[in-house]
């Protein structure tokens, strides 16, 4: 099915099963904490995998403790997607499995 931009009810919606998730404007945003700037180093690099393999991709930042993603859908002109939260929700279970909080 052809990705289409979400509604705000459906974004909202979706919001509100990802804590720590929201909207930066016209994108979806998280940043995470973690114990060391290593430990954010292997997340950033971890992310960057599954991203590749969903073939989706978030404006991925690295910090001294910390790791900052913000992600739409750039085929649909920039806005949010059904995509951007199957990649949330990967990225959710991966940061929880680093410690990252
Ligand atoms: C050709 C390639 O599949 C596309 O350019 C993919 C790559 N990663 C992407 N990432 C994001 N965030 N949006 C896209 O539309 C997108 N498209």
């Amino acid at each position: 099915m052809p990705l289409e931009p979400l509604s705000q009810k459906d974004i909202e919606e979706r919001l509100a099963e990802l804590p720590g998730w929201s909207l930066d404007g016209d994108r979806i945003a998280r940043s995470y904490r973690l114990g060391s700037h290593f430990a954010a180093a292997a997340l950033v690099v971890h992310i960057a995998q599954v991203q590749d393999e969903l073939d989706h991709h978030s404006d991925l930042s690295l910090g001294y403790h910390s790791v900052s993603l913000t992600v739409n859908t750039h085929s649909v002109g920039g806005a949010v997607t059904e995509k951007d939260f199957e990649l949330a929700r990967r990225v959710e279970e991966l940061a929880s499995g680093h410690g990252a909080s």
